[in-house]
C-alpha cells in the first residue's frame, strides 16, 4: 500500500534524536528549532523524495549549514530556484525513480505529481504545451516547503505549551491515547547491581490510532483557535463589488481577514481566552474547519483559496502532539518527555488567561 506513514515516523525520530543529542551537551536546549527541523525534513522528503542528509552529496554547500544546524540558512538555500530547487527537480526526473522507498512501502513525491500535471486548456497557454515549466514547478515546491514548515511547528509549540499549562487536559489526552493503544510497554528486568538500567520504551502512536482520538482532534482545533500561527490570510483581491455588513467593498480592493480576532470573538465563543478543547466535542466532534457551513474561525483561510495543506497539517499536528504527549508522560528522565516538558514550560508561562 502507498503510504506516507513511515515518513512521519522517520521525522518524529529525527526530532527525538536531535532533542536527546542537544540535551547531552546543553540542559537548556530549545525545542522550537527541533520541531521546525523535523517538520522541514518531513516536507523536503515528501516534496523531492530525498532525505535532507542525502541531498548533501548533491549540494555540498548545504553540508556546512546542516553541520552547524542553522535551519534558517538551510531554508534560505532551499529557496534558491536556479541553484538548488530546479536541479533537485531535474535530479528527481532524471533518476526515473518516482517513488520514495522504505522497504516495500513506496510513495510518490510531490514533484512527481507536478511533472505529470497537464493544465486544462481554459487556463490558457503557459508556453510549455500545458505542462508546468521548471520555474513554475520550483515556485510550487518553495510554496510547499515555506507554507508547511513554520506554520505547523508554531502551532505545535503553542499546543504543547497549553498542555503544559493545563495538566488536567494533558492527563485526559493521555487517558484517551491509552484507551486506544493500550498502556505503555513495561520496563525491562530490574538491572543487576552495577548495571545501567534499561531505558523505558516510549509508546509509539500510529496514524491509524490517531484517527480514533476525538479529544486529540479537539485539542488541536482549540490550539488553532486560540493561537493560530497565521494572523492574516494572504491578501485577497475583490473581483466584483460586494456589500458586506452595510459596507460597500469596491471591485479591485485588496482585503484581508483578522484570523486571530475571529477565534477570540466573545459573541461566537464562550470564554474565548480560555483553552477548552471540550468546546469542539459537541456535534459528535464534527467541526467544519473549511468554513463551508459558516465561519467561526479560519486558521487555514476559507473558500477557494483555503490552505491546500490543511488536511496534511491537521494530521501532522495530531500525530506529533500524540507522540510527544506520550513521551512527556510516560518516559524516563533520559527521554524526550523530560526535555520537552522543561523547555516548553517557558512558552507556557507566556500564555495569558
Ligand atoms: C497549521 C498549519 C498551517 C496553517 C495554519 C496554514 C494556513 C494557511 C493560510 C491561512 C493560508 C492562506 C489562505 C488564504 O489566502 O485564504 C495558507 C496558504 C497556503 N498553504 Fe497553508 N497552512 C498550514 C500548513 C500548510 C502545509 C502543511 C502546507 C503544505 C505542505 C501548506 C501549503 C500552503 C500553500 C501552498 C498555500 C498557498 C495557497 C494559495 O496560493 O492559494 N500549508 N495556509
Amino acid at each position: 500500500m502507498k503510504s506516507y506513514s513511515w515518513v512521519r515516523e522517520w521525522a518524529l525520530q529525527i526530532m527525538i534524536d536531535r532533542l536527546q543529542q542537544q540535551q547531552e551537551v546543553d540542559e537548556k536546549c530549545t525545542v522550537a528549532e527541533h520541531f521546525q527541523y523535523a517538520m522541514f525534513s518531513l516536507l523536503v522528503l515528501m516534496c523531492f523524495g530525498e532525505k535532507v542528509e542525502e541531498m548533501l552529496t548533491m549540494f555540498p554547500k548545504l553540508g556546512k549549514i546542516l553541520f552547524k544546524s542553522r535551519l534558517k540558512e538551510l531554508e534560505k538555500s532551499l529557496s534558491d530556484r536556479d541553484e538548488v530547487i530546479i536541479p533537485l527537480i531535474k535530479n528527481r526526473i532524471g533518476s526515473g525513480d518516482h517513488e520514495i522507498r522504505s522497504g516495500t512501502d513506496r510513495i510518490v513525491a510531490y514533484v512527481d505529481t507536478l511533472v505529470n500535471l497537464q493544465l486544462p486548456e481554459e487556463d490558457g497557454d503557459n508556453g510549455n504545451g500545458g505542462r508546468l515549466t521548471y520555474m513554475e514547478m520550483a515556485s510550487m515546491c518553495i510554496e510547499f516547503l515555506n507554507g508547511g514548515t513554520d506554520t505547523t511547528s508554531t502551532a505545535l509549540q503553542w499546543i504543547k505549551a497549553n498542555l503544559v499549562k493545563h495538566p488536567h487536559i494533558q492527563s485526559k489526552l493521555y487517558d484517551e491515547i491509552v484507551t486506544v493503544v493500550g498502556p505503555p510497554p513495561q520496563k525491562g528486568m530490574k538491572p543487576e547491581l552495577g548495571q545501567e538500567p534499561e531505558p523505558e520504551p516510549d509508546l509509539v502512536i500510529t496514524e491509524a490510532n490517531v484517527q480514533k482520538m476525538p479529544y486529540l482532534k479537539a485539542v488541536v482545533l482549540e490550539g488553532l483557535r486560540r493561537h493560530p500561527p497565521v494572523h492574516f490570510v494572504l491578501p485577497h483581491w475583490v473581483m466584483k463589488e460586494v456589500e458586506a455588513d452595510g459596507y460597500t467593498v469596491p471591485q479591485g480592493a485588496t482585503i484581508n481577514f483578522m484570523v486571530s480576532e475571529m477565534g477570540l470573538d466573545p459573541e461566537v465563543w464562550d470564554e474565548p481566552m480560555e483553552f477548552k478543547p471540550e468546546r469542539f466535542l459537541v456535534n459528535d466532534g464534527v467541526f467544519d474547519i473549511t468554513g463551508s457551513k459558516g465561519i467561526k474561525m479560519m486558521p487555514f483561510g476559507a473558500g477557494r483559496r483555503i490552505c491546500p495543506g490543511y488536511d496534511l497539517a491537521l494530521l501532522h499536528l495530531e500525530y506529533f502532539v500524540a507522540n510527544l504527549i506520550c513521551g512527556t508522560l510516560s518516559s524516563s528522565n533520559t527521554s524526550v518527555g523530560k526535555i520537552v516538558r522543561q523547555n516548553i514550560r517557558m512558552k507556557a508561562s507566556r500564555i495569558s488567561g
